[in-house]
């Protein structure tokens, strides 16, 4: 579903990712993970399209996207929940998940968002500023769901989020996965998260990949080690 090639990123002269690739399929889920500095955002933003690629390739369900501009990879069916959150503080939750579906034939909040967020759904007409983090994230993914995307973009979700609704993200992303079989890419430094949704993880360093093992067959002291240092 999701086939990334020979990635190569630069800020001016100087090189982010030096030749990414990997692949993921519909209905999988893969963590990239890796300390801060590692190339995580560098290789979303290139994903999505906000930044260039120097050379490489991107492919969702068998079309090339790498020169696209952000909107037409999101047409054809990538979507993007960046580092940070981004939501938009002065408007309300329900109209924050709306600017997601611009560009849907209807224009309604399809009721299994709320299901696999109830919080949001109690907090609908509350600014999206006044929610916790948390919530702001639980907000991310279902703007960016509402898209109906084929693989969807996480970076580092739990970034400043606390354990207990950690735990409710990753149980949404498992739900979202059996309910419409997408591919799920997140970055990530929390290994038990990491572990919870995903059944493949890389390890990136100094903008290369360089680890990846299936989640059974994964040794966490290991993987640990690549975060630690
Ligand atoms: N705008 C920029 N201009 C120049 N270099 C940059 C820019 N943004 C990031 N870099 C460099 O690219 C490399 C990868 O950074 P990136 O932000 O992708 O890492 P990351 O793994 O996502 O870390 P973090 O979790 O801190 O965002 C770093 O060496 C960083 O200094």
């Amino acid at each position: 579903m999701l086939k990334v090639s020979n990635l190569v990123v630069n800020y001016g002269q100087s090189e982010a990712l030096h030749g990414i690739s990997f692949a993921a399929e519909r209905n999988e889920a893969v963590a990239i993970m890796g300390r801060n500095g590692m190339g995580k955002t560098t290789l979303f933003k290139s994903l999505m399209g906000v930044l260039p690629l120097k050379s490489g390739s991107v492919e969702v369900d068998g079309l090339e996207v790498g020169k696209d501009e952000s909107f037409r990879r999101v047409a054809k069916g990538i979507a993007y929940v960046p580092q940070g959150r981004m939501i938009f503080p002065t408007l309300t939750v329900e109209e924050n998940i709306h600017t997601g579906l611009e560009n849907a034939k209807v224009k309604k909040v399809p009721d299994e968002i709320y299901a696999l967020f109830p919080v949001l759904w109690d907090m609908r007409r509350r600014k999206g500023g006044n929610l916790s983090g948390g919530q702001q994230q639980q907000l991310a993914i279902a703007r960016a769901l509402v898209t109906d995307p084929k693989v969807l973009l996480l970076d580092e979700p739990t970034e400043g989020i606390q354990p207990s609704i950690i735990k409710d993200i990753a149980k949404a992303l498992n739900e979202i996965r059996k309910i419409r079989q997408i591919t799920i890419v997140v970055s990530e430094q929390v290994l038990s998260f990491a572990m919870d949704v995903a059944d493949r993880l890389f390890v990136i360093e100094g903008g290369r990949l360089v680890h990846e093992s299936a989640r059974a067959d994964t040794d966490e002291a290991h993987i640990k080690q690549f975060l630690s240092v």
